[in-house]
């Protein structure tokens, strides 16, 4: 794979079609958006896996999808996106609004659902062999921006600084990314993701491949960017999902009936007081 094809699939933007730089330059005063999902079904082949979800999850917020392996957090999570579409064999129904308009409406572009929600794996995936500075703003070229070098500068520096990044590495940014540890490189791939300042940021396990030292920290992180991008995060750590949520949604698939949502509202509620036994179950860890 050349590396603007690996570029391409590490930020989720397709390499071809139209460029977006117009919309790109400085969007740091939008304010923030919720995202509403309405009705959504997925499907890989003819297995069903999610039916019917719908989830608003409020702008400013941290909206955590908690529960057991195989429900369909991760499908939901790409579906926010427009990620699903790129799985062979996979379609969905169901809508997905942002800023009141339906990010899968046919007049819509893939780039824009792309650029305006991030996403960040479960797994760190810089690009190794590509410096700490270049791996930034490594999205800006996938959208067609092009900026002064001051303006990069000075957009590696914010990002770095956001991502909780910058004091480690100021001194060497033209090391390369895969010379960060695990916790550090993905600190680098959530600064990636904000230099093209999305308005959603989804988390799939951010920390699952993190020493507990590098968990705090991302979680540190989380609840900073919070104020300026609204975060949807999987986590299958329910003290996580406590410690750095706002809001939960459990999901479940029971015997093999597809993932719907259980329940969902503030997290102290589902924690203390949730309505349905299956999710006091879960929260507490009696299952899954
Ligand atoms: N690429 C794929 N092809 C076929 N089936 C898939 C694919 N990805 C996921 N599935 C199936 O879709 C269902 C939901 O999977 P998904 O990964 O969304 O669940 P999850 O709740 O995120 O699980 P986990 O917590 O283990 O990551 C599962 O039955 C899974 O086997």
């Amino acid at each position: 794979m050349s590396e603007h094809e690996e570029t391409a699939t590490m930020l989720a933007v397709p390499r071809s079609g139209p460029t977006i730089a117009d919309t790109v330059v400085d969007s740091r005063h939008q304010p923030l958006a919720g995202l509403d999902a309405r009705e959504i079904t997925a499907w890989f082949g003819d297995h069903r896996v999610l039916d019917r979800v719908s989830l608003f999850m409020r702008a400013g917020e941290v909206t955590a999808l908690i529960g057991p392996s195989g429900c369909g957090k991760s499908t939901f999570l790409r579906i926010l996106n427009r990620m699903h579409e790129l799985v062979p064999g996979a379609a969905m129904a169901g809508e997905v609004h942002l800023d009141g308009h339906d990010i899968y409406d046919s007049s819509r572009r893939i780039t824009e659902a792309r650029r305006q929600i991030g996403m960040v794996f479960q797994k760190p995936n810089p690009f190794p062999a590509m410096s700490i500075y270049d791996n930034v703003v490594a999205g800006l070229r996938l959208t067609g921006n092009k900026l002064r070098r001051n303006a990069k500068d000075d957009l590696v520096e914010e990002c770095l600084t956001k991502a909780g990044l910058w004091r480690e590495v100021r001194d060497r940014l033209r090391q390369p990314g895969g010379a960060l540890s695990g916790g550090q490189q993905q600190r680098l791939c959530i600064a990636r993701s904000l230099a093209i300042r999305p308005r959603v940021l989804l988390m799939d396990e951010p920390c699952s491949a993190l020493d507990p030292t590098s968990t705090r920290v991302i979680e540190e992180t989380i609840a900073e960017l919070v104020a300026e991008v609204t975060i949807v995060i999987v986590t299958h750590n329910m003290q996580q999902a406590a410690r750095v949520s706002n809001r939960c949604a459990f999901f479940l698939a029971e015997q093999g009936t597809p993932g719907y949502i259980v329940e969902h509202g503030p997290t102290d509620a589902m924690f203390n007081a949730p309505q349905d036994r299956r999710t006091a179950d879960y929260v507490h860890g009696r299952f899954g």
